[in-house]
């Protein structure tokens, strides 16, 4: 199994989440000013994203990415691809994911002096706290949400990335680095736009253990979301994860094809 686009994704995914820091760093008030918990949740996810999307691509069209400007795979194939890097990516998210959920849901960093300290300290204590209260599937809470949001939206993305290239270049030609920046802008943004809806109802099923929030599963968390707050609910946090998507995502794929351009 080639290994370089699994390196590639870790390099690209490290770069994009530099990038990406401002924004996270405003979503999660102030809690993620370390790099060290981003680099080692978020690089690897991407690692594991590309370089499972490349080898599944490997597996259906037989071509390696080398050969691929030259035989393109059909966009089924790219979807399948994307579905599967999608759909692993999410059980390796899983647990870093409901820690940042966690962290960014304390409403302590808002607090007034002398108010009680908050109740996870960081990322390890957090993981720790989870681990001892609700044992180790309480990692992996709110799991199928987030294989639900990652599977499909995946597909769109890689799906996005490969139209607009093959859109914007002539047939057999690698496409410019403008072109990957503004493709892989918009796959971002695609992803994330379609994403959303499960993004919501993720973090509320995560926070259940929490809040001592019971639902009966997902489609119960949505109904009764929808209930109490309306169909908007679903579109919370659109307009900043669109924000973010395009630049985080631009420069992860443009990393991404020069460095496989660079290793040949
Ligand atoms: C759940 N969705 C929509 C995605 N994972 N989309 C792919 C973008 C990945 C990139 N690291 C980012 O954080 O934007």
């Amino acid at each position: 199994m080639p290994v370089e686009e699994f390196v590639a994704g870790w390099i690209s995914g490290a770069l994009g989440l530099v990038l990406g820091h401002p924004f996270d760093t405003v979503k999660l008030l102030g809690f993620f000013k370390g790099m060290s918990f981003p680099i080692a949740s978020i690089a690897l996810v991407n690692s594991v994203l590309f370089g499972v999307y490349s080898n599944a691509l490997l597996a259906l069209t037989a071509t390696s990415h080398r050969q691929r400007r030259a035989q393109p795979p059909s966009y089924t194939h790219v979807f399948i691809a994307g579905c599967t890097g999608g759909f692993l990516q999410a059980y390796c998210l899983a647990p870093f994911d409901l820690i940042k959920v966690r962290l960014q849901n304390q409403t302590e960093p808002r607090a007034q002096p002398g108010s009680p300290p908050p109740r996870y300290r960081g990322p390890v204590h957090c993981a720790a706290s989870i681990f001892q209260a609700e044992g180790p599937r309480g990692l992996f809470r709110g799991a199928w949400a987030l294989t639900l949001r990652d599977t499909p939206t995946l597909g769109i993305y890689f799906v996005t990335y490969e139209w607009l290239c093959r859109k914007s270049t002539p047939d057999g030609q690698k496409p410019s680095s403008a072109t990957v920046l503004v493709a892989g802008g918009f796959a971002g943004i695609a992803s994330w736009v379609t994403a959303t809806p499960l993004d919501v109802i993720k973090a509320r099923m995560q926070m259940a253990g929490l809040k001592q929030r019971a639902y009966r599963g997902l489609l119960d968390c949505m109904v009764s979301s929808a209930r109490q707050e309306g169909l908007g609910v679903f579109f919370r946090g659109l307009t900043i994860n669109s924000a973010r998507a395009f630049p985080v995502n631009a420069v992860t794929f443009l990393s991404y094809e020069h460095l496989l351009h660079s290793w040949g």
